[in-house]
Formats: C-alpha cells, sequence, structure tokens
C-alpha cells in the first residue's frame, strides 16, 4: 500500500514540473486516481483544462508517458461576491480596463471562445454601455431578441451564448446613462437570459472606473477580475484605478493583461516595444496578483475581428489560449487559498 500513496506524491511533483499553466500551482493528489495494475491514471481539475496541450507536456516526459492518462475537468463552483445569488451562471469573470479601447471587448470574446472550446459551458455578457462591440465582433449586430418563456435567447458562437446590453438599447441613449439605470439593464440582461447551466460567465465591462461601472460591479456575483491594460503610462495609471475599484468592493483580482505590449516585425521577428515596457507586470506585482500574459500588437489579432464577423472558424494563438488557461487556473487557486485563510 505504501506504494499506492507515494506514486500518487510522485505524479504530482512531476506534473507540477511540467510547463503548462494548469500545473503551475501544484497538482494536489486528491486529483488523481491511480489504477497500478492498469497503470492508468484519470485526472480530474475543478477548473476548464486545455487536455491536449497537457496531454502533449505529459507525452514529452519520459516517466509520464508510461503511464495512460485521462484528463477530466469538473469546474468548480466558487464563491461570488454575493453569497445570497443563485450561482446558476456559474463563476462570474468581468474583464475591465481603466481606459478605452486598449483591448477588453478582444479579450473578453477570446477568453470565452477559448474556455468554450476547451469544453467548459461559457456564456459573454456584453455589459460595455458606451460601445457595445460584441454583437459585432460575432458577426450578430443587427440581430433582435428573441424572448421565449420570458426569458431573451442567447447568440451563438460555436458553443458559446452570449448577449448584449447593445440588444436593449440605442447606441446613443448610453451616452445620458446614469449608474442606476445602466445596472438595472445589466441585472435585466444577467436574470433574464435564457444561459442555460453555464461554468463561466464573462462579463465584457465598461471602460473606466466611474459611478456606472462601481454600480454594476456591485450589482453582479462576482467570481473574480481581470484588468486588460495596454504599457502607455496613461493606460497603467487608469488601470490601477480599476485595480483600486475592485479592491475597494472585494472583488478578488484574478490579474492583469497587458495588451498590445509589443511589435513584432513579420519579416524579421524583432519586437518593438512601442508604448513602453512592463509596466503591465510592475503594476500586478505592486498589487500581488498574477501577471497574465502579454500580448502583442499584431495584424493578425486585429483581423481576428474580421474573421469573427464573416462566422470563420477563428484561429486563436497559442498565447490566448494559454492566457484563458491561466486566469481560471488563476481564479481556482485565488479563490481556494483565500477560503483557506
Ligand atoms: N493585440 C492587438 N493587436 C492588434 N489589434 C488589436 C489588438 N487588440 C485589440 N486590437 C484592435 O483594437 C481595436 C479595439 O479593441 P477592443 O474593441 O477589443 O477594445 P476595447 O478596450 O474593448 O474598446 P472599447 O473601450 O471601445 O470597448 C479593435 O479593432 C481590435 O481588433
Amino acid at each position: 500500500m505504501k506504494s499506492f500513496s507515494a506514486k500518487n506524491e510522485q505524479l504530482a511533483a512531476l506534473l507540477s514540473d511540467l510547463a503548462h499553466p494548469a500545473c503551475e500551482h501544484g497538482i494536489p493528489t486528491d486529483w488523481l486516481c491511480i489504477d497500478h495494475d492498469a497503470q492508468a491514471v484519470e485526472l480530474t481539475f475543478p477548473f476548464a483544462i486545455e487536455k491536449s496541450s497537457l496531454l502533449n507536456a505529459i507525452n514529452d516526459d519520459a516517466e509520464l508517458r508510461t503511464w495512460t492518462w485521462t484528463i477530466k475537468f469538473q469546474v468548480q463552483r466558487l464563491a461570488n461576491s454575493k453569497p445570497d445569488q443563485p450561482m446558476k451562471t456559474g463563476n462570474v469573470i468581468v474583464v475591465s480596463s481603466g481606459k478605452g479601447g486598449v483591448g477588453k471587448s478582444s479579450v473578453s470574446a477570446s477568453l470565452g471562445i477559448a474556455l468554450s472550446r476547451m469544453g467548459a459551458r461559457v456564456g459573454l455578457l456584453d455589459a460595455d454601455i458606451y460601445g457595445p462591440s460584441i454583437p459585432t465582433m460575432l458577426g450578430q449586430p443587427d440581430h433582435k431578441l428573441e424572448v421565449k418563456n420570458d426569458k431573451f435567447q442567447p447568440i451563438q458562437y460555436e458553443d458559446l451564448v452570449a448577449n448584449s446590453i447593445g440588444y436593449l438599447v440605442d447606441d446613443n441613449d448610453a451616452t445620458i446613462w446614469r449608474g442606476p439605470m445602466a445596472s438595472r439593464a445589466l441585472q435585466q440582461l444577467f436574470n433574464d437570459t435564457d444561459w442555460g447551466l453555464l461554468d463561466y460567465l464573462i462579463v465584457d465591462m465598461p471602460p473606466g472606473t466611474g459611478d456606472i461601472q462601481l454600480t454594476m460591479a456591485q450589482q453582479l456575483p462576482v467570481t473574480g477580475a481581470v484588468v486588460v491594460t495596454t504599457p502607455q503610462n496613461v493606460a497603467l495609471k487608469d488601470a490601477e484605478k480599476g485595480v483600486g475599484m475592485f479592491e475597494r468592493l472585494e472583488i478578488p483580482l484574478i490579474g492583469v493583461l497587458e495588451n498590445m505590449s509589443y511589435f513584432e516585425c513579420g519579416h524579421c521577428g524583432t519586437q518593438s516595444h512601442l508604448f513602453g515596457q512592463g509596466g503591465g507586470l510592475k503594476l500586478a506585482h505592486r498589487h500581488a496578483v498574477a501577471e497574465l500574459g502579454q500580448w502583442p500588437l499584431t495584424p493578425e489579432f486585429g483581423a481576428q475581428l474580421d474573421a469573427l464577423q464573416k462566422q470563420h472558424q477563428l484561429e486563436l494563438t497559442e498565447i490566448q489560449r494559454h492566457t484563458a488557461q491561466r486566469v481560471v487556473a488563476e481564479l481556482y487557486y485565488l479563490k481556494s487559498h483565500s477560503a483557506k485563510n
């Protein structure tokens, strides 16, 4: 029997050494189920996992590949900022930015698509009253919301379901909105959309940290927040305010994502840091949160929007998939760690 637990420990340690974002914080032995006779391991994660990339990493390891692996996940519902609210929408992840135009909607959409392609049940809620771009991004800008059994029917991109505040109001009305109006519309969208059962709901927030954003963030049962910034000083200053807003609201911050970090020349591969360097990383360090990635400024990223609009199969880049994996893994570890303290 000694060998049973010893093997568990040994496998967990080997897995933790793998270069895979889901394993960075270690693998508890109770996620492993080992059949010694069959030399088989079943590994169940409590968050969405990109199975193929983990299996590739396992296959590259001389010891781990001697076992037959089954990798699964069963997303754990984590505590949120409104303990009294039902959890049917799964873990709510808000994506926010201090400043407009930094790529928050692109990040929200790619997180949603990546997680849904991992096999998780994912919803995307576009709450950006100033410029709801998810309908356009998902190729359905003129869609008219349908109501069935008193519920809005979400639009669909592959297995991802989405709804947008843009479908409820005229674009021009948003400029005169005040906090309570915006949060009422958000509540309606959140509560009255037929989301089905979800593991994760990604919320694309309006940029900024004013009254409207604060009221909206307070209204939702948030599990964790992601702050998107570019490396420019002005964006970083505003991102810092965003981080401060979540700290004041006691909403756990999953991390900071730096977008448009550098431009990589398609010919020679030289990286140019057009807007400064390392600001997002410093911001993350200052607030002791994860640095979720540094996304390059590339024509491909810009072109993704066109592909989505034309309903073409969107090729997510490695860095986008990696970030999605880190977001849900960090969220899990952040929450399970804070629950123990
Ligand atoms: N890394 C990138 N490389 C190239 N283009 C990008 C990148 N990130 C975002 N973009 C482009 O920048 C524009 C703004 O992106 P996006 O709408 O996601 O920003 P946002 O922060 O949500 O803006 P808003 O505040 O208006 O809602 C889009 O045209 C998008 O395709």
